[in-house]
């Protein structure tokens, strides 16, 4: 299926181009999407870690988006940082009214270790974003903090994804399994069954901006009408591949790549 679609990023920024919302748009085009993007926060970092954080005023986070959604079709909305409870509340009212795949990557914390939502808007972000999402997408640490769960291995995560669904009210949850060791195994909860999604693990340090490039990818499948499990699937594929052939620049964890990266071009295994 590849028909014409766009979908809307709408998070921080990251200069170095790994992660937030150039990494987001970068997957888009890769992924022949439309990409147009909402900024929250202004974030000076890098591959080692965050210098600086300019949160937007709310007021303008919400006029970016009346620019976009009063002008232009959006087949599939995604977010990423959104640091502060006001910025959540004037997404939370959009994501309502457009009742669209809405993919919500619950970001917190860079893999720098650097926090990027400030304390107080985290459980706002669990009771009041996530029932909205038609998939979240939480890591391990993440998926900790939603679900109170401590998680050490795969029952843990298929514990938390139906939390996650039953309990907070998202649609589906994707839960990850990059910060486990050995395989990089995901599992999806679609309110009904398991599915797994799996790929060696990669030896590399490049993982700077991997959640936000997975989700976008996501992102882009929804809004081009695949069904969830198979956006997921192909997403993990891309997100594989990216950190495969990842661009070694940078001084501390680095990015991965979002161009050339074909689906065809590598190995996931799907069980
Ligand atoms: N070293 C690795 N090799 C292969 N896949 C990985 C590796 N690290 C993470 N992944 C995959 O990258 C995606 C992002 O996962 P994760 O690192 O857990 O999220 P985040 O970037 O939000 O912390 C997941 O599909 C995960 O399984
Ligand atoms: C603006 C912004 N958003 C999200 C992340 C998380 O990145 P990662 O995918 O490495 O956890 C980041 N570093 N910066």
């Amino acid at each position: 299926m590849s028909k014409l679609s766009s979908a809307l990023t709408i998070a921080g920024t990251d200069p170095s181009g790994g992660a937030g919302i150039q990494a987001d748009l970068k997957t888009f085009q890769e992924l022949k999407t439309y990409g147009m993007s909402v900024i929250t926060s202004v974030v000076a970092q890098n591959t080692t870690g965050v210098q600086n954080v300019q949160h937007l005023p709310v007021e303008f986070i919400e006029e970016q988006l009346q620019s976009v959604v009063s002008d232009m079709p959006v087949h599939a909305f995604k977010t990423g940082m959104i640091a502060t409870k006001d910025m959540m509340q004037v997404i939370r009212k959009q994501m309502i009214e457009q009742n669209l795949p809405y993919v919500m990557d619950p970001v917190m914390v860079a893999t720098s270790g650097d926090v990027l939502i400030v304390e107080e808007a985290r459980g706002y972000l669990r009771d009041q974003l996530v029932p909205l999402a038609t998939i979240v997408t939480p890591n391990i640490p993440e998926a900790e903090f939603l679900t109170g769960l401590e998680i050490q291995n795969f029952d843990d995560m298929k514990r938390a994804a139906k939390v996650i669904v039953h309990d907070l009210g998202a649609t589906s949850a994707l839960i990850k399994g990059g910060h486990l060791e050995g395989d990089a195994t995901d599992w999806l909860y679609d309110g009904n069954d398991f599915h797994t999604f799996a790929a060696d693990r990669i030896d590399t340090t490049s993982t700077h901006g991997t959640g936000c490039t997975y989700s976008a990818a996501i992102t882009a499948y929804l809004g081009k009408g695949y069904e969830l499990v198979e956006a997921v699937g192909l997403a993990k594929k891309f997100i594989t591949a990216a950190l495969k052939h990842a661009y070694q620049i940078g001084h501390g964890n680095g990015p991965t790549n979002h161009w050339g990266i074909r689906e065809e071009t590598n190995e996931v295994k799907n069980y």
